[in-house]
């Protein structure tokens, strides 16, 4: 089985079983395997016990009541509970009955009793059972383990519509963006994901595509040092430098640097020159003062990669800047006050960007230049496809698309990135990449990985001045994963 991080929706999940179906695979095959799996993962956590299935009609349900049965085979004591009429009970190939030797139950808080472990085969495509407060209470008490995921998750998008949560949520060859989204992840626990009865060969799913971020996807186009590089040839970055927020851009400069930029060049109002020059050692810092001091410094410099925005007004100056620097064609991240620069006029933003560019929105910067309809893969896909940008739009979920219409989802950031100055080092991050030639889309997911590794690596107590330290640490674990991952065959971005 080749390793992707594919997440599947659930009109992608009907195509791959219609493919299945296609090529001669029944429906009984495709449950046998998913139900044998689910039933092979409980067993590696909890030995023979006894375990209440919530079967809904659906082929979620279906695969609980595989799951059962080979529960059962196992030693386990089990009881199968269906919402509703126990004559619903869910059989899509109709043939699986003849497997049953348990009895099916309606669900009610006598089923519920007595179990030490709970199965929620409640989710799927079809309607939502609305359990009684009681039952969810209940279950609350004892592990319970979702097959696909949480009643109540949409998977496509991670909305919920009440409050289940599970400890343990087994998926079926690959996971959904439910999993990733928030609030979603929240009620899935610990999210595996098991080989079913659909080959990847067959689940690999039809545009649009959407990942869960990976090193894998985009670790084969990562810039390490060459040993024939120098200063000069592995990456020159342009950071502008504000006033009188000054914090921003350090924190960025330092994390481009530490990204690898071989040079980091800082564009300082002169007001705050000294400033940049004392806390940035290895950085170049040119003071700006004249109105064309700013020209003359981008038409000069050989820079490779800039970014605009952390600790800048959101004024004129800082919006034909940013235009400015759209116009060399060069790498572009823009980020906070370049972003919000734009508020009046976002089709100017839309119109200038060319090449390769990268938008850093947080929801606030997001709602300034972007229709905020629709779940978060829906608005990041579309502001992509409009600004013709890469769009990274931030947040626990972090979602990054990319105009061509692919979608990563970020997981790996902890609650701790929550503090002021963490975007300002995703922005240097993305920037830092992106000019030793990384392309957008892969500098983006890079960066955005790597943030979530560093604040993890660093644990409780982080400040935004952390990330960049934690960099050279988290670097070191890539690069011990960049030899066998560069071997496997992944979808890469
Ligand atoms: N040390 C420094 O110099 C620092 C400077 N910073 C700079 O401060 C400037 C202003 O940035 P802000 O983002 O604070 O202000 P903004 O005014 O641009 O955005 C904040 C507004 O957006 C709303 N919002 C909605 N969703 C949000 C979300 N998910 N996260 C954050 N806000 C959300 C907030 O309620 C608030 O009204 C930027 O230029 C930034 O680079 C900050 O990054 C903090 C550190
Ligand atoms: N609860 C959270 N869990 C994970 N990551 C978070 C959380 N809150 C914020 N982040 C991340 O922290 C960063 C905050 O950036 P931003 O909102 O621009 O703040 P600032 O302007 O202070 O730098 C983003 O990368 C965002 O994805
Ligand atoms: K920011």
């Amino acid at each position: 089985m080749t390793p992707h991080s594919y997440l599947l929706t659930t009109a992608q999940r009907q195509q791959a079983r219609q493919r299945a179906f296609a090529s001669g695979i029944s429906a009984t095959d495709l449950l046998e395997a998913d139900g044998r799996a689910a039933a092979h993962e409980l067993r590696r956590r909890w030995s023979a016990r006894k375990v209440t299935v919530l079967c809904g009609p659906s082929v979620t349900g279906a695969r609980g009541f595989t799951c059962a049965r080979h529960l059962a085979e196992a030693g386990f004591t089990v009881r199968i509970a269906v919402p509703g009429a126990a004559e619903s009970a869910s059989d899509p190939a109709g043939e699986l009955s003849k497997f049953w030797s348990i009895p099916v139950e309606t669900l009610n808080s006598t089923v519920i009793g007595g179990a030490d472990l709970f199965v929620d085969a409640l989710a799927g495509a079809g309607s939502l059972p609305s359990l009684l407060p009681e039952i969810r209470a209940a279950l609350a008490r004892r592990p319970l383990i979702a097959l696909d995921i949480p009643c109540g998750v949409d998977p496509d998008n991670g909305a919920v519509t009440f409050d289940m949560k599970a400890d343990l949520t087994i998926a079926f060859g690959s996971k959904s963006p439910g999993h990733l989204l928030l609030p979603g992840r929240l009620h899935c626990g610990e999210v595996v994901v098991v080989e079913g009865g659909l080959s990847d060969a067959l689940a690999i799913p039809t545009e649009p595509a959407t990942f869960e971020n990976i090193p894998a996807l985009w670790i084969q186009q990562f810039p390490w040092p060459k040993a024939e590089g120098h200063k000069f040839n592995r990456g020159h970055a342009l950071i502008c430098g504000g006033w009188p927020m000054t914090g921003a851009a350090r924190l960025a400069a330092r994390a481009c640097a530490r990204a690898g930029a071989g040079i980091t060049t800082l564009a300082a109002p002169s007001e705050a020159m000294m400033i940049y020059a004392i806390s940035l050692e290895s950085m170049i810092v040119h003071p700006i003062s004249l109105p064309n001091d700013f020209t003359k410094l981008i038409a000069t410099s050989r820079f490779s990669g800039a970014l605009i925005g952390p600790g800048a007004e959101a004024d004129e100056d800082t919006r034909s800047r940013t235009l400015e620097l759209l116009r060399t064609g060069r790498p572009l991240v823009i980020d906070a006050g370049a972003l919000s620069a734009f508020s009046d006029a976002p089709e100017d933003l839309y119109a200038a960007i060319c090449g390769s560019c990268v938008l850093t929105p947080h929801d606030g910067e997001f709602s300034r230049l972007f229709d905020t309809g629709g779940d978060k893969l829906i608005r990041a896909r579309r502001a992509a496809a409009r600004s013709g940008a890469v769009v990274v739009l931030k947040g626990a979920d972090t979602v990054i698309a990319d105009p061509d219409g692919r979608v990563v989802i970020n997981g790996n950031a902890p609650p701790t990135l929550g503090t002021a100055g963490a975007g300002d080092v995703l922005a240097g991050l993305i920037t830092g990449l992106l000019s030793q030639g990384m392309a957008a889309f892969p500098a983006a997911c890079a960066a955005v990985w790597l943030h979530g590794e560093a604040a993890e690596a660093f644990g409780p107590g982080l400040i935004a001045e952390d990330l960049p330290e934690m960099l050279p640490r988290v670097l070191l674990s890539l690069l011990n994963m960049a030899h066998p991952a560069a071997a496997l065959d992944q979808g890469a971005v």
